[in-house]
């Protein structure tokens, strides 16, 4: 496995080692222990997995705030999306500062989005699924966000015509991320 540091420290894109032969490929989709020799010291609790039919969807910009704030590794099985952070970490030099990545089921990368960072995706492709492992609970109580086109934030996403979730469209807590400072270090 290969991981990189990227524009925003704590983040990490992880290439994971795959072994191919004639009947296709293996690879160890997490293992614990080279995860924590490259950095990423969490202990997951909870696995997620959701698929979007059409390309365009975007999910997000979520996060959980104060205990519940969640760290996620996340990768593509089917498909590929356009995945997006977004530092919301009160008095972080990046704060508010975005990147995207490209995760597919071909590239077979996955990204590593620690505690204090908002998350979304827009799928590039039909019928993409995306998993990823989170370190806290689900908990709607606090479950916070980012309008997808926040002005503020001005993530170049791939659709300007997104298919959303009714919660992505209107939901009051999600308001532009100069408004909220959405998480303070020490919450967790
Ligand atoms: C996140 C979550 C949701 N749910 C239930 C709540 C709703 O009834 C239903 C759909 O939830 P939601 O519309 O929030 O799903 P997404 O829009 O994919 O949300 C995710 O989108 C971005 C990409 C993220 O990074 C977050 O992990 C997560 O917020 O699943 C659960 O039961 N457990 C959970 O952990």
């Amino acid at each position: 496995m290969m991981v990189r540091e990227t524009s925003l420290p704590g983040v990490k894109l992880v290439e994971p080692m795959i072994f191919e032969d004639d009947r296709g490929f293996f690879m160890e989709s997490y293992n614990r222990d080279v995860c924590r020799h490259h950095g990423i010291q969490v202990d997951f609790v909870q696995d997620n997995h959701s698929l979007s039919v059409k390309e365009g969807t975007i999910r997000g910009l979520h996060f959980q705030i104060g205990p519940k704030a969640q760290a996620k590794l996340v990768r593509v099985t089917t498909g590929s999306i356009f995945d997006v952070v977004v530092d919301v970490r009160q008095g972080s030099p990046t704060f508010g500062q975005w990147e995207g990545f490209t995760l597919s089921s071909t590239n077979k990368r996955q990204l590593f989005v620690p505690k204090g960072f908002a998350h979304g995706f827009c799928t590039l492709e039909p019928h993409t699924e995306v998993q990823y492992k989170v370190d806290e609970y689900y908990s709607p109580e606090h479950d916070r966000g980012i309008i997808w086109n926040d002005p503020t934030l001005a993530i170049h996403w791939p659709y300007e015509a997104p298919i959303l979730s009714d919660k992505d469209r209107t939901h009051p807590l999600f308001r532009s991320v100069d408004v909220n400072f959405l998480y303070e270090e020490g919450d967790n």
